[in-house]
Formats: structure tokens, sequence, C-alpha cells
């Protein structure tokens, strides 16, 4: 691929919970098992909102990375002079404060999905990285896997015709064991407001983002159309959406999205219906579940021509075989760091706000609100989802 050394981003880890764990221990997987040999990683810093010694755990807890500087603030961590890149890892509440205390502090950010809470806050975070000449990418990191990339290819290239619709479902059967609620606790960033929980945000962003990348992504940069979105929830006894479906409609191009996500029953419980089907005037191409991390499709021909491919995930064996699939979207910032570009193309600011934008109007017409404290676009340092104290 590359000639001469690799590029070297240097990351800062703000929060230590479930996906900083994934996204790191992908980090920590060889570049060249993966066949990029033209940009690595390295964790340089680790923070933890609630202490010191929980971030110095976390470098137990991924087996690596052990000489990382490990903060008991996310304050600290992001004036650390050897950071490049933060990796927001916080829930959906935190991101636009996260996000933009370390805007703030002159880093470049890749924070995890869902972008923001309000549509507003995410204009307001590209307005400041575009400003301060910032890379800035939502962590939808789907998008980046060889398996997207090659679907969007497919649909680029004629294969199934032009596109009239994309069907797509992340649903998970949550169900409790016992009576009529769900298995999260009410407090779980799953379902509870205060943390933007919600289907919604954290499921719905995945049937939209296979929406967006063939119906939306690909419209020519001339004709770029917003959907119009027709959308109905159920709410949780939290006040949180269990249940919403959204209809996007692009009337310019004649193509219209579905988008369905549920905490009550499962997209596919025997692995053999697609979670997305991009239909076309030729065939469609059928992805298999999770919307989030497929790893096989289908293409099926008008003329009834049928071919299955599968594409797992490469395996670290130097990693315990470790290997999820976040290390592609990592590839893409390191890229563009390297090559001085403040957006991903795959992902492009703008879309990401009509994404933001698409789910707060769902959000609005299934009645579903959150706190003033984590849907104001007022930037506060001090807020306690800086400071930790919330
Ligand atoms: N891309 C993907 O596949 C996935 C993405 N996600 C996204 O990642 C983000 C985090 O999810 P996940 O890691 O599962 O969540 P966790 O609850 O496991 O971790 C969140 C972390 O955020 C920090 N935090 C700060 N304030 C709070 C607070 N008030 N309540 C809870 N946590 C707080 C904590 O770290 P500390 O104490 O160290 O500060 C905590 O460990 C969400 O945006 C989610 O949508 C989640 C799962 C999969
Ligand atoms: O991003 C995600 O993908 C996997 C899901 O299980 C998780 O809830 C979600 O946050």
């Amino acid at each position: 691929m590359a000639s001469g050394n690799p590029y070297t981003l240097k990351w800062g880890i703000m929060a230590t919970g479930g996906i900083a764990e994934t996204f790191c221990k992908d980090l920590l997987c060889s570049p060249a098992v993966r066949g990029a040999d033209d940009v690595r990683h390295e964790i340089v810093a680790v923070a933890s909102s609630s202490s010191s010694k929980r971030a110095a755990e976390f470098l137990q807890k991924i087996n690596g990375a052990f000489d990382a500087k490990t903060y008991g603030s996310y304050s600290e961590l992001v004036v650390d002079p050897n950071v490049d890149i933060i990796y927001v890892a916080t829930p959906h509440s935190h991101h636009f404060q996260n996000t933009m205390l370390a805007l703030e502090a002159g880093k470049h950010v890749l924070c995890e999905k869902a972008f923001t809470v309000t549509a507003a806050q995410a204009r307001k975070l590209v307005e400041t990285a575009k400003a301060k000449k910032l890379f800035l990418m939502e962590a939808v990191w789907t998008r980046y896997f060889p398996l997207s990339i090659k679907v969007r290819e497919l649909i680029t290239s004629g294969e199934i015709g032009t596109v009239f619709r994309t069907i797509g479902d992340l649903s998970i059967n949550s169900n409790a064991e016992e009576g009529s609620g769900l298995s999260f606790a009410d407090s779980h960033r799953m379902v509870n407001p205060d943390l933007a929980g919600g289907a919604t945000l954290d499921l719905g962003v995945y049937p939209l983002t296979w929406v967006f990348q063939t119906l939306y992504h690909l419209q020519p940069e001339q004709d770029k159309e917003a959907p119009t979105v027709i959308a109905s929830s159920n709410k949780y006894t939290t006040g949180a959406d269990e249940n919403t479906a959204i209809i996007c409609s692009f009337p310019g191009h004649n193509s219209i999205g579905i988008a369905s996500t549920t905490m009550r029953a499962d997209t596919d419980p025997e692995n053999v219906v697609p979670a997305v089907r991009i239909q076309g005037s030729k065939g469609e191409i059928q992805v298999f579940a999770p919307a989030y991390r497929p790893t096989k499709y289908r293409v099926v021909k008008k003329n009834g021509e049928a071919q299955t491919f599968d594409v797992p995930q490469p395996a670290d064996p130097a990693r315990n075989g470790w290997g999820h699939g976040m290390f592609w979207e990592a590839d893409e910032c390191a890229r563009c760091l390297r090559d001085g570009k403040l957006e991903s193309a795959t992902l492009p600011w703008k879309e990401s706000i009509v994404i933001m934008e698409t789910m707060e109007e769902a959000l609005r017409q299934g009645g579903i609100t959150y706190p003033e404290l984590i849907t104001t676009d007022v930037y506060d340092p001090k807020s306690p989802l800086n400071t930790g104290n919330q």
C-alpha cells in the first residue's frame, strides 16, 4: 500500500466504558492484519471522569498501552500535549459538551454515535471544528467496513439498477424475564432520558445509516436532497422511546427509506432474514444482521440469480484473535489527518447534521423529549457533563 513510515495517530480516550474498551482493543490490533501499512495507532492517554485509578484499571482491561497517561478528569486529558485526537466514548447526553471541551482545547475528535442529542448541537460542533480547523467525525464505524464500501460500489456501478427503496432494521429483544418491562435498569443509558437513551438515538441511527449511505450519500452533490420525515414512536415507562419507525422520503430522487428499531423484538433471531434491503430496478442487495456489524450480504437479481458474500472482520492472532471492526474508522481518522482533511468524505459533516435533523424530527413526532442540561447548545466547560458530577 504505502511506502515509507506509516503515519502514527496518537489517541486520548475519554471514558472507560464498554465501547471504549472495544475500540481500544481494536486500536491495539496490528494494522497489517487488515492490510493497512500506511497508518498506525497509539493510545497515549486515557481519562475517566470517576478516577485516575479507573483509567489505570482500563489499561489492564485492554491489556496494552501500559505507558499511557491516566487521568481522573476529562479536562486534564484534553490539554495533554501528546494527544492528537480524542475519542469521545461517553453516553449521547454528554457528546456535545465533551466534544466541545476537546475542540476548545485544540484537539481533533472522533465522537461516538449518536453524534449529539439535537441537530443544533451537531451544527455547533461542526461550526467550532471548522473555525478552529480541527478534524471532527461521528463514529459511525459501520460506514467504513469493506462490506459497506462494497455495497456502495455495487450501487454506484449499477449492479441493482436504479435504487428506489432501502428498508433497514436494528432491533433487540430486551424484554425482561418477568413483567412487562425491559431488561435494562431505568438508570441504564439505553432507556434513561437523562443520558439521552432510547431506541432512536442508540439503535435507529444504524438503519438510518443504511438509508442514508444508500439513498442520500450517493446522490450527486449538486442534487443533495434531505428527506421529508414521517415517524412514530412508543414510549417506555422512563419516557425514552422503545419502538420507533421512520419513513424518509426523497421525492426529487423518487426514493424512499424505511428505518425501524425496537427494544421489544429481534431483527432476526435465526440469522436468515436480511436486516437491510436495498432495492433497485434490476435486483436488490440484502445485508444481514446486525445492521451495525454485518459480515454477510447477498445480491439477488431480478432474473433470480443470487450470490452470497461473507466478509468477516480480520482477527489479529497476536491479540488472541481479536478484531471487532472499529479499526476501519480509526484508520479513516488517521488518513484524514495525515492528508490535512478536517472531515471524512465517507461521512461528511453535512450528512451527520442531516441525520441528526432526521432523528430530531422523528423524536419530535414521537413526542420524545430530553432535559435542558443535555439539549442545550451552549457550551459550558464546567457543565456536570464535563466535570463528571452527572
Ligand atoms: N459503535 C458501537 O458499536 C457502540 C457505540 N456505543 C456508543 O458509545 C457510547 C457509550 O456507550 P457504552 O460504552 O456502551 O456506555 P457505558 O455506560 O459502558 O460507558 C459510558 C462511560 O461514559 C462515562 N460517563 C460519564 N458520565 C457518565 C454518566 N453520567 N453515566 C454513565 N456513564 C458516564 C463513564 O466512563 P468514566 O467513568 O470513565 O468517565 C462510562 O463508563 C454511546 O454513545 C453509545 O451509543 C455503545 C455501544 C456500541
Ligand atoms: O452502537 C451500538 O451498537 C450495538 C448495540 O448493542 C449498542 O446498544 C449500540 O449502542
